[in-house]
């Protein structure tokens, strides 16, 4: 076995770096993560003992970000994220650069445990990254000196080791391999088109980004009889293409079809659908007929989307009590905003960016929706929500209502509880659209996006900038938010915010405005005055 003196020297931490566990776990370039991965291997297991031996998860991906980098991230017991009391423990643990340390952290945590017998209970998966197999062995050898037991579940969507992790702790929620996550989403899908009489989907194209989700798409098609996925960007074997002109972050941020899909022509009217590298955010599109414009149906878009069905849904039944409630961050489209309290008449609440933000919030309605807009999200269902259905469907004789009920209950098991998963949201709008009748086109005329644009500036110390009021205020650098005021206070219905990206080491400025001149020189009016302070 494995001594913690020999991992210890065997994954050297580089002396020149400060890591830190950010908007979703620990991410540089991968070569610069062997320390980290070892060490994340002994703070899962440390995570697993202190909760009596439940099984924990690790993912190493670096989502949407380019070929070269990556990142580990742990999951809790219900799928959910690390909780965030253990991130300062996380840092200084990755940050330690002597082996004396190293032993007292270890040991610090193990003495707050009931009992430190507990053989922990580690699993792993990992995206399609060249880095990937050796920050796995690194991890495993993290879980090793602990002497933990560990499976290793390969290259899986992030989504599905969120979904398997929660399966070993919550056998109900279904069963703990690959395929049973293949057989909930395939029967959930079956079980509410039979109660329209409907026997598949239309096929949709999606572009996996050259990552996992194009593999596990495939599994899906070849283990299906209702759904139909036309993969493009699938390359998952050439990790180098990962990303590159393709993907949902390159749609969402160039606001434009992927490069393969500029190159043919794709079909009117009809809709496509764009994944990011480990499979958890998806935006949707389609090409007008008429125009022959791109237009672009964002994370945002999603969530009015699932609330408008939801709702219908819940019209349809009388006396059931359900509260619903929208989470969005600073980044979601003002018009986006309007139209749910406006039209849909829903309270929305506003998080900092990342998911384990907008997921604990989510958590507090029967039925809570949260998406980024860049396509991360999904939707969340109480206890209350079940069985108040479920007593609902039991002394309810009408027909529509007893299908509207199912159908809702059948969506907590469609809609992946523990994290936003692209294959589950996509079969979501899928089948949303399917049974509201409802077109394309018609789901992009809900509201009228405000132009928008989103920048990325280097500058020395982005520490220095500090946010409040859920990212949109800038308490430091000081005397720079009141500049930002005044320049905002210039355009009609302009909205602007600075933060520092939790995953790149860069500021982000966000920018909206009635017009896309008067957004673009918002923007860059912005952006003069950040880089006058840094
Ligand atoms: C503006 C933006 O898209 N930010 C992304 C990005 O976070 P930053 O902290 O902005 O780097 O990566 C996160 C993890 O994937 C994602 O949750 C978030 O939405
Ligand atoms: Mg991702």
């Amino acid at each position: 076995m494995l001594s913690l003196r020999e991992g210890f020297d065997r994954y050297p931490k580089p002396k020149d770096i400060t890591y830190s566990y950010g908007t979703a776990g620990f991410r540089y370039i991968g070569d610069l993560l062997d320390s980290v991965a070892f060490r994340i291997g002994i703070i899962a297991s440390l995570r697993s003992i202190s909760l009596g031996g439940k099984t924990i998860g690790i993912v190493i991906t670096a989502s949407h970000n380019p070929p070269e980098q990556n990142g580990v991230k742990v999951i809790d017991p219900m799928g959910e994220m690390l909780p965030q009391e253990w991130e300062p423990f996380a840092n200084e643990f990755a940050n330690c650069e002597t082996f004396e340390e190293f032993q007292k952290y270890i040991k610090q945590k193990l003495q707050q445990v009931p009992d430190q017998r507990v053989r922990p209970r580690v699993i792993l998966a990992r995206d399609t990254r060249a880095s990937g197999p050796h920050l796995l062995k690194a991890a495993l050898d993290g879980i090793a000196v602990i002497n933990g037991t560990a499976t290793d579940f390969g290259m899986l969507t992030t989504p599905q080791l969120h979904y398997l992790t929660r399966c070993f702790n919550d056998p109900k929620f279904g069963r703990n391999t690959e395929n049973g996550y293949y057989e909930k989403l395939l029967s959930t899908t079956r079980r509410i088109l039979s109660l329209y009489d409907y026997t598949f989907l239309p096929s949709v194209t999606v572009d996996t980004a050259n990552g996992i989700g194009g593999d596990k798409l495939s599994r899906i098609d070849s283990l299906s009889d209702v759904l139909n996925f036309g993969v493009i960007n699938g390359k998952t074997d050439h990790p180098e293409l990962l990303n590159v002109d393709c993907g949902a972050d390159y749609v969402k941020t160039q606001q434009k079809l992927p490069a393969e899909l500029q190159k043919s022509s794709p079909k009117p009217d009809q809709l496509y659908a764009s994944f990011d590298g480990d499979a958890d955010r998806v935006v949707c599109y389609f090409v007008d007929g008429k125009t022959n414009k791109f237009r672009l149906l964002d994370g945002d878009r999603i969530a009015t989307l699932f609330a408008t069905f939801i709702g219908s849904l819940l019209k349809q039944l009388s006396g059931v009590d359900i509260t619903m409630g929208i989470v969005q961050t600073a980044y979601a489209n003002g018009s986006s905003t309007k139209f749910i309290q406006e039209e849909l008449k829903l309270p929305v609440y506003f998080t900092p960016t990342g998911v384990k933000h907008l997921h604990h919030k989510a958590q507090q309605f029967d039925v809570g929706i949260y998406f980024e807009a860049n396509g991360h999200g999904t939707v969340l269902f109480s206890k209350k929500y079940t069985s108040e259905l479920s007593i609902f469907l039991a002394t309810t004789t009408d027909t529509k209502q007893k299908a509207a009920a199912q159908t809702l209950l059948l969506l907590a098991d469609l809609i992946n509880q523990t994290v936003g998963d692209s294959i589950s949201d996509l079969v979501t709008v899928m089948v949303a659209l399917k049974i509201m009748g409802k077109s394309v086109n018609s789901w992009g005329a809900d509201y009228t996006e405000l132009p928008n644009r989103l920048f990325k500036l280097k500058v020395k110390d982005r520490s220095a900038f500090k946010t409040t009021d859920a990212e949109r205020k800038l308490v430091s650098p000081s005397g720079l938010q009141a500049k930002l005021d005044e320049e905002i206070s210039k355009y009609k219905q302009g909205r602007s915010f600075v933060r520092a990206s939790g995953t790149e080491d860069a500021v982000r400025v966000y920018a909206e405005a009635e017009t896309q001149e008067e957004c673009d020189n918002l923007g860059s009016g912005v952006c003069e005055l950040v880089k006058a302070f840094s």
